[in-house]
């Protein structure tokens, strides 16, 4: 399995003004990612990671900078392009996984295939459904479902467009211990399956190590560290 359409290397450069709780300061930051590579973002509270990654997706424009996926360009401040979020081919999920709480896990997942022809959907819906082990509760509603089932539901829905691009912020952080070590494995074997290029915002250095071939790390807006997640990354 790959990712889809436009896959290929990421490119971002950005810069912003920020209001920081110290005051203001600038995010500045210029990053690549190969296709299919995993590279994590880590720093403290409020370097920039999430708006880094709103600029990625397309939830937030940069005072100046360019954000390119595979030679398509997605944002370019100097030649005033900005493409929105859906026309961006990005899957992401949050900590709060933002599933539809009235739509059954099921209908959660068909949802994201909404541009596949009806006959396919339910299929690839149970296929994907299989895969996070979640078929025998395909009629359940969010709320019915375990924090590591829902976090499998977002990440199968998040992945069902095949995105060439991946971003997770903080995707384990609500979940206890337990659920988050055997959902780091289910993560990193979905994501691989999928081959798409995913960028992630993490707080924890073991996750990071387990997960990712690169960890960047941002201080006050700027990339201090960019590292192999094995090699020089200190936390
Ligand atoms: N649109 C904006 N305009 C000005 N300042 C902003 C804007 N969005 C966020 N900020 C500020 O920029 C700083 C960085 O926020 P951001 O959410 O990117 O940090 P973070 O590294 O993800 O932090 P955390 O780890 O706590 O989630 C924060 O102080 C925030 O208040």
């Amino acid at each position: 399995m790959h990712g889809g359409d436009g896959a290929g290397v990421l490119e971002v450069s950005a810069q912003t003004a920020l209001n920081g709780t110290q005051g203001p300061f600038r995010l500045d930051v210029r990053l690549s990612a190969a296709q299919g590579e995993f590279v994590a973002i880590c720093g403290p509270s409020g370097a920039g990671k999430t708006t880094l990654l709103r600029i990625v997706a397309g939830l937030a424009r940069p005072q100046a900078g360019r954000v390119v996926l595979g030679g398509e360009v997605w944002c370019d401040t100097a030649r005033s392009v900005f493409l929105p979020v859906r026309r961006r081919n990005i899957g992401f999920v949050f900590q709060d996984y933002a599933l539809f709480p009235n739509m059954t896990a099921r209908r959660n997942v068909e949802y994201a295939l909404a541009r596949h022809p009806r006959a396919q959907r339910r299929a690839q819906a149970e296929a994907l459904l299989e895969l996070a082990g979640l078929r025998a509760l395909a009629d359940h509603r969010p709320a019915r479902l375990s924090g590591g089932q829902r976090q499998r539901l977002a990440l199968i829905r998040a992945l069902a467009r095949r995105p060439a691009l991946l971003m997770l912020d903080e995707p384990l952080s609500a979940l206890d211990p337990g659920t988050r070590a055997t959902m780091q494995g289910v993560l990193r074997d979905l994501v691989r399956a999928f081959g798409a290029t995913t960028l992630m915002v993490s707080h924890d250095m073991a996750e990071v190590a387990m997960l990712a071939d690169r960890v960047v790390r941002l201080e006050a807006g700027q990339v201090l560290e960019d590292a192999g997640a094995r090699g020089g990354a200190d936390g």
